[in-house]
């Protein structure tokens, strides 16, 4: 069996009454792109901080490539390759593309001026330039301030940043939220792009079809917890909407039925 590159089993997070992650199970496998949905408050952004170190889980356990892992920030799961990408996007508006994409981890130059902490601004403009060529997001200088680029090119930037550092998994929370449908397009070919290069993605989405549009498996979350694993090409729409309402779920056999459904045995 493939090992996940990035699992969880039994992750709890209580916020004083409200228990946002029941007990939920993760698998990301090398190559997929694998969407989280669910419904407003089913536990998602809490599920992806844990996995991304923004929140520490009370209770369960994360594996990175199979290692037992403790995060306890962000910068953690970012030292084990996990590049997380979220909705209000981090970025600073006056500076410049290659500035963002190096924020934090800004390249010095070497030698007599490196005493000085000099920055490398040439470095990393050829840096930026080359990533954001490789992902092919056209963007005519990288030495504009990212305040002047549009809601799609910003988000390029933020997922190319996430794409340039991660080397293990990329996370993404609603990156189409906010964008029109020619912009949406291009952030879903990129993800493909990613994946095709080899970085598995998380995506968390309330955008049906983009989901079906991209995603290679399908992880249904509800009332805190994971509720159905499932593929695109074997599952619909309505029945992914079914699941994640609680109209439907998976029985035993991992057949989808309504959620009123039971069996007695010898009633037919
Ligand atoms: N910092 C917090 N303090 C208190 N409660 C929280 C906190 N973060 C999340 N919650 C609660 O945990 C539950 C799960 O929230 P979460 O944001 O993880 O869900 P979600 O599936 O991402 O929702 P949405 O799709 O609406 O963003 C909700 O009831 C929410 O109010």
């Amino acid at each position: 069996m493939t090992e996940p590159i990035l699992q969880a089993r039994g992750l709890v997070k209580r916020y004083g009454r409200v228990t946002a992650i029941d007990g939920a199970d993760f698998d990301l496998l090398p190559g997929e792109v694998l969407a989280v949905v669910g419904d407003n408050g089913a536990g998602k952004s809490s599920l992806i901080k844990a996995l991304s170190g923004a929140v520490v889980p009370d209770e369960g356990e994360i594996k990175v490539d199979g290692r037992t892992v403790h995060f306890k920030s962000p910068l953690d799961a970012r030292h084990y390759g996990i590049e997380t990408v979220y909705q209000d996007l981090a970025v600073a508006p006056a500076l410049d593309i290659a500035s963002n994409m190096f924020l934090g981890r800004e390249k010095r130059l070497k030698g007599p001026l490196g005493l000085f902490r000099k920055l490398d601004t040439a470095t990393m403009r050829a840096e930026a330039q080359r990533i954001l060529d490789e992902l092919g997001i056209n963007i005519k200088s990288i030495s504009q301030p990212v305040e002047t680029l549009s809601g799609g090119q910003r988000q390029g930037v933020a997922v190319a940043r996430a794409a340039a550092f991660g080397t293990k998994a990329v996370i993404m929370d609603e990156p189409t939220a906010a964008l029109g449908v020619a912009e949406s397009g291009k952030v879903l070919d990129l993800i493909g792009r990613i994946r095709d290069r080899g970085l598995p993605v998380v995506l968390i989405s309330h955008n049906m079809p983009h989901v079906f549009d991209i995603a290679d498996r399908i992880h249904v979350h509800r009332l805190g917890k994971r509720v159905a694993l499932v593929s695109p090409k074997t599952h619909s729409m309505n029945q992914v909407v079914g699941l994640l309402t609680g109209a439907l779920r998976l029985n035993e056999n991992g057949e989808v039925e309504e959620a009123g459904a039971t069996h007695v045995a010898g009633l037919k």
